[in-house]
């Protein structure tokens, strides 16, 4: 059977290049399409369709009819449903429960969402004094920034890219996107749904390619992108904003995270357990808002590092289409080598294995990157372990007895993510808000989202904040306007 064609969209058009690539599914090992690698030169013909579009139509369009645009992409994505929901499963492995209850819905409130924001989307007015005595009268204007380059990673590949195209497009801009190497398929959906629903050529283009010395590199480099938003490692992050210094064009960065989770003792003990194996377990640990830390109050350290241990051999690994299945793979062979190599360096380290640290039966059976949900505890806070991003399904367990001491630790990171609280005490709960020195706090709760909020992180976590009037204010150029009356 002829493998699925994952093709560039340039100017309107699909468009194939005789450089090809394996999209592999992680649950099997087996490759199932072919991605048409964008050469830099194609790159360049998408920022020129871009720049076209930009002084067409779209670039005198009102806010009114890019928010119709947006919600006629929402309605698409729903009408096409099954489709993301295979192309995102077959991409990532994970749980297609998971899938159609997070990355596939998501995808659509994403540009309902910025649909929304732009309709309603007001400036800012002054009156100002002016010398001889009358009045002058500010207002601000938002123009679109211009061409935008989104680059997206692999772990939530509709959700994030479309987190950045939406309220790009909805700000008037035009775009060259390019998923991650290893997730091309709903990005190339999406296409064809921005086709549909009636955006013109060349407002969105979508280039396919990896980072450096292809489509990546080639649209940070390029001269015609005015902005670029990225999510991703945190070196990446560093490397694009070196180039990005050429030209002084604005970044937005998500990036890597080591998410600590404050346990106290007085916490609702089975909601937090559950609470921290979501957040440690969720996608198989490859969300930058994972839990990689858990701190624990002496009181209920036995008992939860137990209860976690239990909770995580409970979890159902296997195939992402089989109900039930709670986790599946990781994203690749390289990346489980990765995990791996942690998993052996936890043990030099002087950590002990609680439950999982290895592979699970279920990757010989079926082909796939499979890996165990994996508990440590006795690591110092000093290991790499402790220190460094993972970015799978393993947690190291460490006890603490004051409130100080939680901050503390919390704190020593070069990453400034995401912390989850969980304790019964609010007034702690809010004081302990205050001072963790992240982009993003949870109490008693992980990952609820309002697409309203600042989303971001602090240190090596990300520069900048997307999400609600914060994409507004990126993807835009504010004009202020100032007249003598
Ligand atoms: N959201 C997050 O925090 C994520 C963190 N990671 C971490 O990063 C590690 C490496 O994974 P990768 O997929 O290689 O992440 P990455 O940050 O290198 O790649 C993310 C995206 O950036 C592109 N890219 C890479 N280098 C580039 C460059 N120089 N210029 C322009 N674009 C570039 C990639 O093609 C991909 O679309 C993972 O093992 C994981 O630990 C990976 C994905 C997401
Ligand atoms: O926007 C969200 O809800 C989730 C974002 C997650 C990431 O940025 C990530 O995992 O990289």
């Amino acid at each position: 059977m002829s493998k699925t064609q994952y093709r560039n969209f340039v100017g309107g058009q699909f468009v194939a290049t005789d450089r090809c690539f394996d999209d592999i599914n992680p649950s099997t090992g087996q490759a199932y399409a072919q991605v048409h690698e964008a050469s830099a030169e194609l790159v360049d013909q998408a920022a020129d369709a871009a720049h076209k579009a930009l002084k067409g139509e779209w670039g005198n369009s009102r806010p009114e009819q890019r928010a119709a645009l947006l919600d006629r992409i929402a309605d698409g994505i729903d009408r096409r449903f099954d489709e993301f929901l295979a192309a995102e499963v077959n991409d990532t492995g994970k749980p297609a429960a998971l899938a159609s209850s997070l990355d596939v819905p998501r995808g659509a409130a994403n540009f309902r969402a910025f649909a929304s924001m732009i309709r309603t989307a007001g400036g800012e007015v002054f009156e100002t004094p002016t010398p001889d005595g009358s009045i002058a009268l500010n207002y601000t204007m938002r123009r679109p920034l211009g061409t935008v380059g989104i680059i997206s990673p692999w772990n939530l590949p509709l959700l994030l890219f479309s987190w950045k195209v939406a309220p790009a497009l909805a700000c008037g801009n035009v775009v060259i996107a390019k998923p991650s190497e290893e997730t091309p398929g709903t990005a190339t959906l999406l296409a064809e749904v921005i086709a549909e629903a009636g955006a013109p050529d060349g407002v969105f283009n979508l280039v396919h390619g990896f980072g450096p010395g292809s489509a990546g590199e080639a649209i940070v480099k390029s001269s015609k992108v005015n902005g670029i938003t990225f999510t991703g490692e945190s070196g990446t992050g560093a490397t694009i904003m070196r180039q990005a210094a050429e030209g002084v064009r604005p970044v937005s960065f998500e990036l890597g995270g080591k998410n600590a989770a404050l346990v106290f003792a007085d916490c609702d003990f089975e909601e937090t357990v559950a609470g921290v194996a979501r957040s440690t377990f969720l996608n198989t640990g490859q969300v930058c808002l994972c839990t990689e830390r858990v701190y624990v109050q002496r009181p209920i350290y036995e008992k939860f590092v137990a209860a976690l241990a239990e909770a995580a051999r409970k979890l159902r690994i296997g195939d992402p289409w089989a109900q039930g299945t709670d986790m599946g793979p990781l994203i690749s062979k390289g990346h489980r080598q990765k995990v791996l190599d942690y998993m052996a360096l936890a043990k030099q380290e002087g950590a002990e294995v609680v439950t999982g640290g290895g592979i699970p039966a279920v990757a010989e059976e079926l082909g796939g990157w499979f890996i165990e949900p994996t508990v440590w505890t006795g690591l110092a806070q000093n290991s790499r372990c402790m220190q460094e991003e993972v970015f799978g399904p393993v947690c190291n367990v460490f006890p603490f007895d004051t409130e100080e001491e939680a901050v503390a630790l919390a704190n020593d990171s070069k990453y400034g993510l995401a912390c989850a609280i969980w304790t019964s005490n609010l007034k702690r709960g809010h004081r302990l808000a205050a001072q963790i020195e992240v982009g993003l706090v949870w109490l008693n709760t992980w990952f609820l989202r309002d697409l309203r909020t600042p989303f971001g992180g602090a240190k090596l976590s990300g520069l900048g904040r997307e999400g609600g009037h914060h994409s507004l204010d990126f993807y835009s150029e504010l004009k202020n306007v100032c007249v003598k009356l």
